[in-house]
């Protein structure tokens, strides 16, 4: 048997479905059978690092500091609000995971770190929002709330309106050696969550934390390629990318090379902000480091990792 490092990013159907509110409950519901499917690759010899997104819980935590402002308790910034995430979801997480190791009596840590990304201060990002968070509205209440508020609302794939926030290309996990050196150990790690915390480096190399939200997809293929992975996994709501998606012609893609995939991208073959930046991640993976990436459904993760489900990105 093959033990391969994976690193697998969450979509966020892995940890809320559509029409759940977002309690603590319906996360730890969605959370049981996403930590079933992590748990028998666990049995399966492979060593695992975790990563998700954050959209809907640091929207949430963005709209409970506002809340908190009339009862005179100081709002938090974005980042901080990105590390409350972390926190927030790792632990839901770590304990799931514990839980269902326990249930296949397998004998293993898990650890969730809060993690920070490098991105480059004057990257264009930051005076272009696009990344949504928080909850959907209707037109006219996120008109409303523009003018009241300032923030950008956008139509985010027939879904809704959201805010939206600025999305910086992360360029380099800071924790990314600690993390490498606990899988090495065998322990199971929970890292990168939201995408990672956003950082800038200073002058002098320090680091300082900037109001925005990563790419949970483009972090993931960051880490797994500063963690030397055998395998990049992201996981979402279809079994398999698409071409000619939500058109009669709709067809599967098994497998893809780079260049394949970048003419794809190149002809809007994937909608910007949902498959787009998944597909995105895969190239730069499997560019840098000669491996395969995948995208396919949480139900489908085993098959995904034998290559035998999803979408391979291959060189
Ligand atoms: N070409 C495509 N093939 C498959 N899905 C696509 C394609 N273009 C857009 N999508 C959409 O991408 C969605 C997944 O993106 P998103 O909802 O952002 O994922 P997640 O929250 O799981 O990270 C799918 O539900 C699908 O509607
Ligand atoms: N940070 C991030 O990409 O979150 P979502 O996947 O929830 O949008």
């Amino acid at each position: 048997m093959q033990s391969w490092m994976i690193v697998v990013a969450l979509g966020g159907n892995a940890i809320l479905r559509p029409g759940q509110k977002g309690t603590a409950a319906d996360q730890r519901h969605s959370l049981r059978s996403t930590s079933r499917q992590l748990v028998r690759l666990i049995q399966r010899g492979h060593r695992v690092v975790v990563t998700h997104g954050n959209g809907p819980q640091v929207g949430a935590i963005l709209l409970q500091q506002e809340a908190g402002r009339s009862a005179g308790v100081p709002a938090m910034p974005l980042d901080v609000c990105g590390a409350e995430s972390q926190g927030l979801l790792g632990y839901l997480i770590q304990q799931s995971l514990y839980n269902e190791l326990v249930r296949a009596n397998i004998e293993k840590s898990v650890v969730t770190l809060v993690t920070q990304t490098v991105v480059d201060s004057e990257d264009p990002a930051f005076s272009r929002p696009t990344k949504p968070i928080g909850p959907f509205y209707d037109a006219a209440e996120a008109r409303r709330l523009a003018a009241e508020t300032g923030y950008h609302y956008v139509e985010d794939a027939g879904r809704g309106w959201r805010r939206v926030v600025p999305s910086p290309d992360p360029k380099a996990i800071v924790e990314a050696q600690v993390i490498r050196d606990l899988v090495q150990q065998g322990v199971i790690v929970v890292a990168a969550g939201g995408g990672g915390i956003p950082v800038v480096r200073d002058p002098e190399y320090r680091i300082l934390g900037v109001e925005a939200v990563i790419d949970k997809d483009l972090a993931a293929a960051r880490l797994a390629e500063q963690m030397h992975a055998d395998l990049l996994v992201i996981l979402t709501d279809v079994d398999a990318v698409y071409l000619g998606y939500g058109t009669p012609q709709q067809r599967p893609v098994a497998q893809m090379t780079v260049a394949e995939a970048r003419r794809y991208l190149e002809a809007g073959e994937f909608a910007s902000g949902s498959m787009e930046p998944k597909v995105r991640a895969c190239v730069r993976f499997v560019e840098a480091t000669g491996k395969r990436a995948t995208i396919s459904a949480l139900e489908r993760l085993q098959g995904a990792v034998a290559g035998a489900a999803g979408t391979s990105v291959v060189p």
